[in-house]
Formats: C-alpha cells, structure tokens, sequence
C-alpha cells in the first residue's frame, strides 16, 4: 500500500544549518498493516509522514501509494487516500460550524469543490450513530459548535470525521500528545476500532511507550532519520514493554 525506496530528505542543503533529516529509508507497508513509530525528538519522524502525505517532497528516492508512483504528487492530490490526524485538536475541525457539519465537509472531503451533500434525515442518523459509538453522549449535541468540546471529545470526533468519506490510510501524529490520560486511551481506543474496523492502512507517531507497546502490529523505531529497529509478527508479540524503554536507555 505504501513503499518508500531509498528516501532522503535534506533541509537547508548546502547551508551551514543543513539537516539530513531522512537518509535513506526503506520502508513497506501492507494493506491493513499498523503501524508504530517511536524515536527521539528530531529523529525524522514527521517528516517521514510528511513524505507520504505530500506536504513535503523527498530530496531523493521513489514513494509509491496504493501501486501509484507520487513522488512528485502534492498533498492535495494524494487526500484521495490519505487522512491525518494531527497532535493539537484544534487542527482537524472547524470550531464556528456544528459537530454536523463538521462531518458534512467531512464526508466531502475528496469531492471536487462545488459539490454539496444534503444533511438530511439518513445523514443525520449516520452521524449520531457513529457518535454513539463513542459512548461520550455527542449524538445529543451535534448541532452544537465544534468549538465548544473538551480536547479529547474533538480529537475522537476528528478521528471519527477522517472515515466519512474514502479513506484508506489514516496517519496519526502523536494524535494523544496534548489530552489528559483518560481522554488520551478513549482516543486511542476509538483509533484502534476504526483501524480495524475499516481495514485502514495506518501509521502512528508517538512518544507514548505504553501505547506504543499496545497498540499496532508492527514497531519502527527511528534514530537520525534512519530506521533502527523493524519489528513485527512472533518477534513483536514477544516484545515486552521494558524493552522498549531499553530502546532508549
Ligand atoms: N521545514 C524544516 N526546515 C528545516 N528543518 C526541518 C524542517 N522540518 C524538520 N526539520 C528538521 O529535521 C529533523 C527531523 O525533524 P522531524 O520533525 O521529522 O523529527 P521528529 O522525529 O518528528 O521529532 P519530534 O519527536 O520532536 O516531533 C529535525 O532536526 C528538524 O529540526
């Protein structure tokens, strides 16, 4: 689904501040594959979602989407499988417009610009039943503006929204960083059900050791924009939460 072949990524270069800050990644990543990846501030962690986004170009190397040569392709024309989930909560809603149509634009969000989608009763009805799920009593308040709820009750809405239109890779970038510990695993917990529920292609970034252990199939650590560690299937499941802490000792 997503293929990156020898991937660099130079900032600044030639200048007495430039940056590696990827070289040379290699990296496959399966349909339906989840995907965790921890590493120190600066290790290239961002900027490798950002290559697959489209946010930022690679100086150097092939990016492959769903058998589609993108490298060049900006991130406008790549949405079309991509969603993100971003650290602050604020970033993925519009705070004036109802939790409504938040989802309306949502569910919009591949369409060409121009076209509308009506709220009508069966829309309305998906979205409280999606709400639902969530068990924070939003169904009740989907007319209320997005920016009156809690961090958390945005960011699991956020996450919600990012499946209301064609989605097939979802990148969450430290998607908990900025909600308190209860908010933080209702969070995780909803991301964890849409993963599997819609077979979503997924990548998270965090710094959250515990969330990093439990969550996903697959764990990559990076360290100066390479990738140090690669791990999956029997060599995953027998990992242990301490060994990631020694990761980093
Ligand atoms: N737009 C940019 N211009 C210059 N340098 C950049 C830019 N974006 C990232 N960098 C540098 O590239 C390196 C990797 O940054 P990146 O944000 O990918 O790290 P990260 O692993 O996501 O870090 P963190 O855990 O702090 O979020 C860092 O040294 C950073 O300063």
């Amino acid at each position: 689904m997503i293929n990156l072949q020898q991937v660099h990524k130079t900032f600044n270069s030639g200048k007495p501040n430039q940056v590696n800050a990827l070289n040379g990644i290699d990296l496959n990543i399966a349909k339906g594959e989840f995907v965790v990846i921890i590493g120190s501030n600066g290790s290239g962690k961002s900027t490798l979602l950002n290559m697959i986004t489209g946010s930022t170009l690679p100086t150097q190397g092939k990016i492959n989407i769903a058998g589609k040569d993108v490298t060049n392709l900006p991130d406008y024309k790549r949405s079309q499988w991509i969603a993100r989930v971003f650290q602050n909560p604020l970033s993925g809603t519009a705070p004036d417009l109802s939790i409504l149509d938040n989802f309306r634009l949502a569910a919009l969000r591949t369409t060409k610009k121009g076209l509308t989608i009506g709220v009508d009763n069966n829309f309305i009805q998906l979205v409280k039943e999606r709400i639902a799920t969530l068990g924070m009593g939003l169904e009740n308040k989907v007319h209320q503006p997005m920016g009156t709820l809690s961090g958390g009750q945005r960011q699991a809405l956020t996450l919600l929204m990012s499946v209301m239109d064609k989605c097939e890779i979802l990148l969450l970038d430290e998607p908990t960083a900025a909600l308190d510990p209860r908010s933080a695993d209702v969070v995780m917990k909803t991301a964890d059900k849409l993963i599997h529920d819609f077979n979503l292609t997924s990548i998270l970034i965090t710094h959250n050791l515990k969330d990093a252990f439990t969550y996903g199939n697959r764990i990559i650590q990076m360290g100066d924009g390479k990738m140090m560690r690669d791990i999956s299937g029997n060599e995953k499941s027998n990992l242990k939460q301490t060994d990631l802490f020694e990761w980093f000792a």
